[in-house]
């Protein structure tokens, strides 16, 4: 852009000085004919001067013949003779005045303008008829006052030019006129030397009446100035050219050099404009131009300079230009930090999100690497978040997320980085704490803030939290490591139901074996590698048999049998369980429908987990899957443990209440290994109680054992439930429980839990019988 303003103002230079050559140019002609027209009136000037002095001199001539005695006497007595001779007299006396005063005619008039005498004068004094200038004399007789005063006008006679000058003779009355005609070109001839110039005199018929011998047609151009003058007779017809040759070198000189002068004035003025003007272009529009586009460039390469402002002075348009400039760019710099905050904070909790929380863990690794120094990191996990959401809705699970958010922040000092990294996941930043005794009082903090409950839609939620906790640098140098051994550790807290844990090598092993297992669980549940056992529970009194339990094994490819203790809590708390539970429910349910249809009205029993009875899905599935199959629902019975139903008793009564009403048979399993009170239980729709293995297989060595199974069978009819005992190994025990008028027995005694087809072996081929119709 300077270029081409420096160009556009060199270009107005250039135009300027040729103006001012061109002006120049002008000026010089206009100096010309100046000069032409001074010169003109010069010559008129002094044509007319040169004629009046003839004039005056003419009449000084007729008033010294008027005073003339022999002249005076003659014309009073008219006698033209006498007067002619008189006067010849008079100019033959003064003849060198008359040859000086180029007088050519002398001419007396009566009174009545009547010629008396008519001498021409050259060569000599000799008579005439021709009166010259007879105009004058008619112009006399004519005009106004008669001829009382001297009178000139130029006539033309016989090829010269003649100043008449007339004038009265005697005075009051006129007693005649005297016309005095001396040669006009003759004193028009002295501007020759007047002027000092060449001359030329020709008559308008092309006659020449004088030229200079120094006259030249033609000069150098422009060296000489030819003027015309026109001198007009009487009647105004032009009849003499006067020409004069005025030598003009000089004065064209000094035009040029006048117009040289002013070409250098006008060039060095031209120059200081344009750098005046430069000058101003710099500090008027350059400089703020300069100051927007280098702002602008700065933008471009960091958005950190949006919203500084931009100080012109100078062109009013570019200040203005630079307002508005500043104001788009402190608007920008307030929407680029919205953006940054949209970008980089958690929506629903208002906390800093996945990405900054990387960006500030990366700050911290590359501090530590220049400034060594420690620091915490935890990943944490809300407990019971998705059976919350599940079951409540995700507006309660979200104001959960954003109460727990709160909660953590308010137990962190500023320094410190809570952030929400997604669904239920947490993570802090602590860069202050730098040995696990300042993260373990942190981690007990937050672990104390959520263990308190929620209220959260009029429903009071216990939630808790699982954290996992690494210290930088011991546990991990990059991001990568940090993050993966911090969410190691929380998983282990969680899954041991800790509340926090340090990250250890061993857990780590454990938990990669377990997140293996994860996933091959899942795939397990498609294929065909889960089975169900079978194993059968039978009538004390009439050993028949009453049905079955179905026991979920799982026949690794690779690893081969996995009891169900090792996988069933790590489907719990990844919640696979409710696939898997889906999966033993159909399967079951289908196998009990085969038993059906050979006759064997054969219950079939499943076990619930508490997170089954989470699964709002749940009762739904169960009346599908009864419906799909065709099999009246007192065929299935769900087992409970005690520790299921009393993870969650409110919701445990509900959902027990709609099953029972929908005619499934119900156990609570393993009774007397938890905390649940039979005047709870009592509450509960339950139809059949199982006393827990532990208790039955020891009944007969310890007396304690006895006396638990014996109280359970009693208060268990008391309340109206048939009893089942596990775990009977023998036929001691078998005995006994007969003896106690135990319902049912469930143990390795009569079988142990075998796949379907043995199941049905067995059933053709024991001397436990089935059952021709249901028994209970
Ligand atoms: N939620 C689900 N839990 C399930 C499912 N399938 C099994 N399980 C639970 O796993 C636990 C272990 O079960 P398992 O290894 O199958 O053990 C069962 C029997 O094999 C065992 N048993 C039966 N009789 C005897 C005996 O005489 N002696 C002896 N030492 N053990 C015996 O008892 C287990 C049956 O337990 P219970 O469910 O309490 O009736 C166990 O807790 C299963 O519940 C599943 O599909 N879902």
């Amino acid at each position: 852009m300077r270029t081409s303003l420096v160009a556009t103002i060199l270009a107005m230079a250039v135009i300027g000085v040729v103006l001012v050559v061109v002006a120049g140019e002008f000026y010089r002609d206009l100096a010309l004919d100046n000069q032409r027209k001074l010169l003109t009136e010069i010559i008129e000037m002094e044509v007319h001067e040169q004629l009046e002095g003839a004039q005056q001199r003419a009449i000084e001539v007729g008033t010294s013949i008027r005073a003339d005695v022999s002249f005076r006497q003659a014309l009073e007595q008219h006698q033209s003779p006498r007067l002619e001779a008189a006067l010849v007299r008079y100019i033959e006396r003064h003849a060198p005045m008359f040859a000086r005063l180029n007088i050519k005619r002398t001419v007396v008039l009566d009174k009545d303008f009547r010629a008396l005498v008519n001498l021409e004068l050259s060569p000599s004094v000799s008579s005439s008829d021709v009166l010259p200038c007879h105009a004058q004399i008619e112009r006399l007789k004519h005009g106004p006052g008669n001829g009382r005063t001297a009178h000139s006008l130029l006539c033309p006679v016989d090829g010269r030019v003649y100043l008449g000058t007339l004038m009265p003779i005697g005075s009051d009355p006129v007693q005649g006129y005297l016309q005095i005609n001396t040669d006009a070109a003759l004193d028009i001839k002295k501007l020759e030397k007047l002027l000092n110039t060449p001359l030329l005199i020709n008559f308008t018929d092309g006659v020449e009446a004088y030229r200079s011998p120094q006259w030249v047609e033609r000069s150098a151009a422009g060296a000489t100035l030819r003027i015309d003058h026109t001198l007009r007779d009487a009647r105004g017809d032009a009849y003499l050219l006067i020409s004069l040759i005025f030598d003009v070198a000089a004065f064209q000189q000094k035009l040029k050099q006048t117009e040289g002068l002013i070409l250098m004035g006008a060039a060095l003025i031209t120059l200081v404009a344009v750098l005046i003007a430069l000058l101003l272009l710099q500090k008027t529009t350059l400089q703020p131009l300069g100051a927007l586009t280098q702002q602008l460039r700065l933008v471009g390469e960091n958005q950190d300079h949006l919203g500084e402002q931009v100080r012109v002075s100078g062109n009013k348009e570019l200040c203005q230009l630079a307002t508005h400039f500043n104001a788009v760019s402190t608007e920008l710099r307030e929407l680029y930090q919205k953006l940054e905050k949209l970008a980089f904070t958690d929506a629903l909790t208002g906390l800093p999100n996945r990405e900054l929380f990387y960006d500030r863990l990366t700050q911290l690794i590359l501090l530590a690497r220049r400034v060594p120094g420690q620091f915490s990191l935890f990943v944490m996990d809300l407990d019971r978040f998705k059976y919350i959401n599940d079951t409540l809705g995700h507006q309660v699970g979200d104001e959960l997320l954003r109460q727990a958010g709160a909660r953590l922040h308010d137990v962190v000092r500023e320094t410190d980085t809570i952030a929400r990294l997604g669904g239920d996941e947490f993570a802090a930043l602590l860069p202050k704490v730098v040995d696990t005794q300042g993260a373990i009082i942190v981690a007990e903090r937050m672990h104390a803030a959520l263990a308190e409950p929620f209220i959260i839609d009029g429903h009071q939620l216990n939630s808790g939290i699982s954290i996992g906790v690494v210290m930088h640098p011991y546990h991990g140098e990059n991001q990568h490591e940090l993050m993966q051994r911090a969410d190691v550790a929380m998983y282990h807290a969680k899954q041991n139901q800790m509340g926090y844990a340090f990250y250890e090598t061993e857990i780590d092993k454990h938990n990669v074996l377990e997140l293996t297992l994860e996933t091959e669980l899942k795939h397990a549940i498609n294929n065909d590698s889960l089975k169900l056992f079978y194993q059968p529970k039978i009538i004390v009194d009439s050993g028949e048999v009453y049905g079955a339990e179905a026991l979920l094994r799982w026949i690794h490819p690779e690893r081969g049998f996995i009891p169900p203790d090792a996988f069933i809590p790590m489907a719990e708390q990844t919640g696979l369980i409710h696939p898997l539970t889906k999966w033993v429910l159909k399967t079951a349910v289908r196998q009990a429908k085969q038993w059906h249809e050979r006759g064997m009205m054969l219950n079939v029993a499943i076990n619930l987990s508490a997170q089954s009875l989470r699964d709002p899905g749940l009762i739904e599935t169960i009346e599908s899957t009864l419906r799909e199959v065709d099999m009246a629902p007192h065929y299935l019975t769900l087992e409970l443990t005690e520790t299921a139903v009393m993870s969650d008793p409110r919701r445990a009564l509900d959902i027990l209440t709609e099953l029972d009403q929908k005619g499934v048979m119900l156990s609570i399993d393993d009774f007397g290994t938890g905390y649940s009170s039979l005047a709870y239980l009592k509450q509960l729709p339950m139809d059949e109680l199982k006393i827990d293995r532990s208790f039955v297989m020891e009944m007969d060595k310890d007396k304690n054992d006895a006396v638990i199974v014996h109280s359970t069978i009693d208060l268990a009819h008391n309340m109206g439930l048939k009893v089942v005992a596990e775990g009977v190994e023998t036929d001691q025990a078998w005995h006994t429980l007969k003896a106690l008028g135990c319902d049912m027995g469930q143990g390795y005694f009569m079988c142990k839990p075998v796949d379907a087809d043995t199941f049905m072996e067995w059933l053709d081929s024991s001397a436990w019988h089935p059952p021709k119709q249901q028994q209970v």
